[in-house]
């Protein structure tokens, strides 16, 4: 479905992303995560078609997505803050997701805008920001693009409206298989619904695994700094804070028996380190400390 092999990309003479791979060939649901400025937006848009790599590779179904018709038949791409026509309402908005997708769904759709409760003759302008997040997710899911492509799809919205997008994406994605790529910076949001997740970090896909496997990694541990030094020898620290004797330390290592048993006998409290906070730290500036 997608095939990017050591793509680079600049605007002008600003380099946005360098020696990018990432292949997959599975209707999954992916996970686009990375800090702001990373690459995420400028990824979206070279896998859209609207602009065009300056050196490797970028494929999708098998062909190049520049200014390709084919690609605009098969690629929806939501932007964040979709820039909607200053006069369209609902309705306009339909039509035009309509016109740019050859599987669109126009019952979908429709239940979707009475699912969310838009009013169809309101202009789009006058939108709340969560309700105009919802115009959009309606264009990006009735239009069924064998790859659809969402600019952080849950922007704006409450517990509630989130919940209900989860619930409508997966519904739809059991329906009909297809490669979505939801970005986010905010990985809780977006990850109970992936399968696998990408990080984009300096200008790169740094690493591309199952979300799970991303769930399981990271520790933290908090007690006397003489049993964190002895615990901690050999693993890579993302984060160190002391306070008087008591040092918290997070880990780049496995959530697993091996390390509950190993901190029980060193009377250590360790938790699991919140999978935002561990994705923060190993896309941090800062270098990780090796002991
Ligand atoms: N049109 C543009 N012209 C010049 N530089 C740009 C342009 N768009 C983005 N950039 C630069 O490219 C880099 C990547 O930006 P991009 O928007 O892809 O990041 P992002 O991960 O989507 O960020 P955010 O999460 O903040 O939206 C940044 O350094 C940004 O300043």
């Amino acid at each position: 479905m997608i095939d990017i092999h050591d793509m680079t990309f600049s605007y002008g003479d600003s380099l946005a992303l360098k020696q990018v791979n990432l292949h997959e060939t599975e209707p999954i649901i992916m996970g686009l995560w990375g800090r702001n400025g990373a690459g995420k937006t400028t990824l979206m848009k070279l896998l859209s078609g609207q602009e065009n790599p300056n050196g490797g590779q970028i494929r999708v179904n098998g062909i190049s997505p520049y200014n390709n018709n084919n690609t605009m038949k098969e690629v929806t791409y939501i932007q964040e803050n979709h820039p909607f026509s200053e006069l369209w309402n609902v309705n306009d908005a339909l039509r035009f997701g309509s016109y740019f997708s050859a599987n669109w769904d126009q019952a979908l759709a429709d239940e979707l805008v009475s699912l969310f409760e838009l009013p169809r003759k309101k202009k789009i302008k006058h939108f709340s920001k969560g309700m105009q997040t919802m115009i959009s997710i309606v264009i990006g899911l009735a239009s069924k693009s064998p790859i659809t492509i969402m600019d952080e799809p849950t922007n704006g919205l409450d517990a509630h409206m989130r919940k209900l997008f989860y619930d409508v994406l997966l519904d739809t994605y059991e329906e009909q298989p297809r490669l979505i790529i939801l970005s986010s910076h905010h990985i809780d949001e977006i990850e109970p619904l992936c399968e696998m997740i990408a990080i984009v970090d300096n200008q790169t896909i740094t690493r591309y695994e199952e979300t799970e496997s991303f769930k399981m990694q990271g520790i933290i541990l908090n007690g006397p700094k003489n049993a964190i030094d002895e615990l901690t020898t050999g693993s890579t620290i993302l984060e160190e804070r002391k306070l008087g004797n008591q040092v918290h330390v997070m880990l780049d290592v496995p959530y697993n028996e091996d390390w509950i048993a190993r901190a029980k006998l060193a009377k250590v409290n360790i938790e699991k380190a919140p999978l935002q906070d561990y994705l923060v730290n190993i896309t941090s500036k800062k270098e990780p400390v090796k002991k």
